[in-house]
């Protein structure tokens, strides 16, 4: 069978890159070569090499929204990014590049269009960042997981499927995810993920309310890159890690209650899986808002409990796991999300380019 190239592109932390990830793992190997354009230094690379995939890093510019000495630099950076991509895109010459957004995806969508390559994205949040903005309308086709992104979308071109879920967060075992933790049956399991680069005032939070927590959970903490606190290695009931690959969706089985940032990926796998969550979401000073928007969409829908970063503290944190806890059957029962199969959605669309 012949195969046709694919060219992926997304990065700058996890959620531009896991929904890439799980449709990779769908197309047909037989069918399609996978080529990825990401940063040269984004964890886009680290993720993408490890499943063996041609990644081709790009140089590629901060977007900001404010001004800043660095944007004149990045302008350069974001233009020499584009020549490199249409470089790349001309050798590979795909049918098709997905682009799961980010800054470096940017360059790499110019350079497609001006190739005259179909385009599909894929926006996360409630809200398009600023790269899918610039994006959507050079794209052929835009994919949204939130019914609410719709509108800030062409409706000619736009469809809402949900989030695309990468198969194995499914296949996760129970037993396996203890046995990894060194868990036991005593106590519920509370994870705790601060967003794939972690999140500073929730580790700080987390780790000041040890005590407390580790008497009713037993705790497994998502830190984030560089944010381990060694000093806590041996305490009983709680096991920290960077960034977990594989072992995720063991854990996830065997998690009982979440503590999470509002990251669109990661509360919708965590909806998925039904498992109770308290969203904090990264403030409006720190981003732009998109996880407010994010978090406040699931918890009216009754998926989630909110809890403001501003109003963090250890007290608030204990507060608001009592209440998810006294609320857990209740929004149990709420997690049937009315989207279908995102993912396939997407494997369909992406083979009618054949
Ligand atoms: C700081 C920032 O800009 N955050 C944005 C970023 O979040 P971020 O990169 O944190 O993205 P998400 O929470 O959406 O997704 C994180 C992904 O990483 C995976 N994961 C995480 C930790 C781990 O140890 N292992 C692992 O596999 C999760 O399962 C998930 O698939 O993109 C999201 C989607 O556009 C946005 O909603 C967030 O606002």
């Amino acid at each position: 069978m012949n195969k046709q190239s694919i060219v992926f592109t997304g990065g700058g932390s996890a959620g531009h890159v896991t929904p890439n990830i799980a449709i990779i793992n769908e197309l047909s190997k037989n069918e399609w070569k996978v080529h990825y354009i990401g940063s040269k230094k984004g964890i886009e690379k680290e993720l993408i090499t490890k499943m063996g995939l041609p990644y081709y890093g790009i140089s590629s510019g901060k977007l900001r929204r404010y001004m800043d000495a660095e944007n004149v630099k990045d302008v350069f950076r974001v233009l020499k990014g584009i020549m490199e991509a249409r470089s790349l895109l001309k050798k590979i010459n795909p049918k098709l590049v997905f682009s799961k957004g980010g800054f470096v995806s940017v360059p790499v969508i110019i350079a497609a269009s001006s190739l005259k390559i179909p385009i599909y994205i894929h926006e996360s949040d409630l809200t398009p960042g600023l790269a899918n903005k610039i994006s959507q309308r050079f794209s052929t086709k835009i994919f949204t997981s939130f019914e609410e992104a719709a509108k800030h979308f062409p409706a000619n071109k736009t469809v809402v499927i949900g989030s695309p879920i990468r198969k194995e967060i499914f296949s996760g075992d129970k037993e396996r995810g203890k046995k990894y933790l060194g868990f036991t049956k005593e106590r519920p399991i509370l994870t705790v993920m601060g967003g794939s680069l972690g999140a500073k005032k929730i580790n700080e939070t987390v780790r000041d309310s040890l005590q407390e927590l580790t008497a009713k959970y037993q705790i497994v903490h998502l830190c984030g890159k560089g944010q381990k606190d060694d000093s806590l290695d041996n305490t009983t009931s709680y096991r920290q890690f960077e960034y977990v690959n594989e072992e995720l969706s063991d854990i996830l089985a065997a998690t009982d209650t979440i503590v999470t940032r509002g990251g669109s990926n990661a509360i919708f796998e965590f909806l998925a899986l039904k498992i109770p969550m308290l969203i904090i979401p990264l403030t409006k000073k720190q981003s732009r808002g998109d996880q407010i928007l994010n978090a406040e969409a699931f918890t009216k829908k009754g998926y989630s409990l909110t809890l403001d970063e501003e109003k963090l503290t250890k007290n608030s944190l204990i507060e608001s796991l009592e209440n998810l806890e006294k609320n857990r059957e209740k929004i149990i029962s709420m997690q049937t999300s009315p989207m279908g199969d995102a993912l396939s959605v997407l494997i369909k669309e992406i083979q009618s380019n054949r």
